[in-house]
């Protein structure tokens, strides 16, 4: 069956051929960890978990190799271990914090019916790849070194002749524009708005390791500098796919592809670029810093969205209704939708006595929809033509069924406690309805003093936890807005 896959580069769907059939490899920047993952942070993952699966199925298991990385040094993380762990040294309390993380992490996404990547490379065991590749920008003239930093040009690479992309392809922005469109407080080191920082120097304390380019004092990485090192150390210099959300696109994946391709004088990092939609809540990107957020953790053992807790397949189902490229608006009543989906399918297998831990096969009718850009939301429909049919007593169906959902890794086992678990109607607590009581009039005070911007504020924040406003009339005939838990 013929793989086609989206490709970012080139902006369009082409036919995929690994460079070694024997060995298709794939890379995709994975979380950095320092704190729970948000359910936008899981798209990803699902996402890249079922294609995943779907190489496997289509080039064999042993002949598929996915890496996803940990990035274990960052601001961030600095940042919050001396928060959290104020009395330890701050490596200490780093390795405290990463390593809590990422076991949190995992804990997540093999909740999400995840399978565990072939490698998970961790950024601060691949800091002597860094290096050597910062050593070959700067022997090339691609990089240099100024006030113990070292930085990329992309005026260099651009300026060089000869089998290199230009910078900015990935993207689709010429450089010429980026330049204009700068901010005019550059900073000292840099010669071009354009350049990024390869290597910078650490604060006392923080993380550090011995410097590239004959800088004597001690520094640490930048972000892409570290993908870059990561994806040549398991994959090599060139490999077939290279994925992460959209949000990866500028400047993280353009400035990979400019530090691989350059030090390795090739024309391609990765021959497809894959990038995931945004998880949305109310039209915008569910993200740390807009506080529009819910975790995984919540999602799955807490009542905070939604009124009830979720099971993993409910929110894998969720995340796989829509194509991976479109945005998702993440509601409860989309969640309830699955859960009925769920429901149901397990009426329609429970009958046919399925072993529910036995892995079908996968139906082709399943397979051919994926391996169309990964076209969940087709492969979905026909899940339900067969639960209709096994309802009615198809055996086949029922058998076709099961194989769709174990390959797309929903979690057969789990449906029948969750479907139970679900099935009575969570109570909304009291503290939980006095505090969307308070939201609600905060609101009403803010429409009410045109403090707009604080009354959306708090929309969203409603949005976040799973509850709707709704206008309505007092007895009066009076305008007044209340909340219901969406469904
Ligand atoms: N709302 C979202 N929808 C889809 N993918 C997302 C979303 N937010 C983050 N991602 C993806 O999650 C992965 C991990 O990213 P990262 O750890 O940098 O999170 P982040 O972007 O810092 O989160 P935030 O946006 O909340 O600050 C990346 O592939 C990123 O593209
Ligand atoms: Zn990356």
């Amino acid at each position: 069956m013929e793989l086609r896959l989206y490709d970012t580069l080139s902006r369009e769907k082409r036919a995929f051929t690994p460079l070694d059939p024997t060995l298709v490899r794939m890379y995709v920047c994975g979380p950095t960890v320092y704190d729970f993952a948000h359910i936008g942070n899981a798209r990803p993952v699902i996402v890249f978990d079922v294609l995943f699966r779907l190489l496997r199925h289509l080039y064999g298991a042993e002949h598929v190799k996915y890496v996803r990385n940990i990035t274990d040094v960052d601001d961030k993380i600095n940042d919050r271990a001396a928060r959290d762990y104020p009395g330890l040294p701050l490596n200490e309390a780093i390795r405290k914090v990463t390593e809590q993380t990422e076991r949190q992490f995992h804990d997540d996404v093999d909740a999400l019916g995840c399978l565990r990547p072939t490698v998970e490379p961790r950024a601060t065991e691949h800091i002597d790849e860094m290096r050597a590749i910062i050593e070959k920008l700067i022997a090339g003239g691609f990089a240099y070194v100024e006030q113990d930093h070292v930085l990329f040009s992309p005026g260099a690479m651009n300026a060089a002749n000869g089998g290199l992309p230009r910078y900015g392809t990935l993207a689709n922005r010429s450089l010429d524009e980026m330049i204009a469109g700068a901010r005019v407080d550059v900073a000292p080191y840099k010669r071009d708005a354009t350049d990024f920082v390869l290597w910078k120097p650490s604060k006392p304390g923080e993380p550090s390791w011995p410097s590239p380019g004959g800088i004597s004092t001690p520094g640490r990485p930048g972000w892409h500098i570290e993908c870059s090192a990561m994806s040549w150390k398991h994959l090599g210099e060139r490999f077939d796919i290279h994925g992460g959300g959209i949000d990866l696109v500028f400047p993280h994946h353009e400035n990979e592809v400019a530090q691989s391709c350059c030090a390795f004088h090739t024309p391609r990092m990765a021959e497809t670029w894959m990038h995931n939609g945004f998880l949305q809540v109310e039209g915008e990107k569910m993200s740390k810093s807009l506080g529009n957020f819910v975790t995984i953790r919540e999602l799955l053992a807490t009542d905070k969205f939604g009124g009830r807790s979720w099971p993993g397949a409910v929110l894998r189902l969720t995340m796989l209704k829509t194509h991976y490229r479109s945005p998702i608006d993440w509601t409860a009543q989309a969640l309830q939708e699955s859960l009925d989906n769920i429901a149901s399918w397990n009426d329609a297998v429970t009958p046919h006595g399925l072993d529910e831990a036995g892995s079908y096969p996968p139906p082709d009718e399943v397979i051919a929809p994926l391996a169309d850009d990964l076209n969940f939301s087709r492969a979905i429909a026909e899940m339900h033509q067969w639960a209709k049919a096994a309802r009615a007593g198809d055996y086949l169906a029922a058998k076709k069924l099961a194989g769709a959902a174990d390959f797309l890794g929903l979690q057969r086992v789990a449906w029948d406690q969750a479907v139970q678990s679900c099935a009575a109607d969570a109570e909304i607590d009291d503290a939980s309805r006095a505090k969307f009581d308070a939201l609600v009039a905060a609101r009403a005070a803010a429409r009410a003093s045109k403090n707009w911007a604080e009354s959306d504020r708090i929309r969203d924040e409603l949005a976040a936890l799973g509850v709707v406003l709704k206008d309505g009339k007092d007895a009066d005939g009076k305008p007044v807005t209340t909340w219901e838990i969406a469904r």
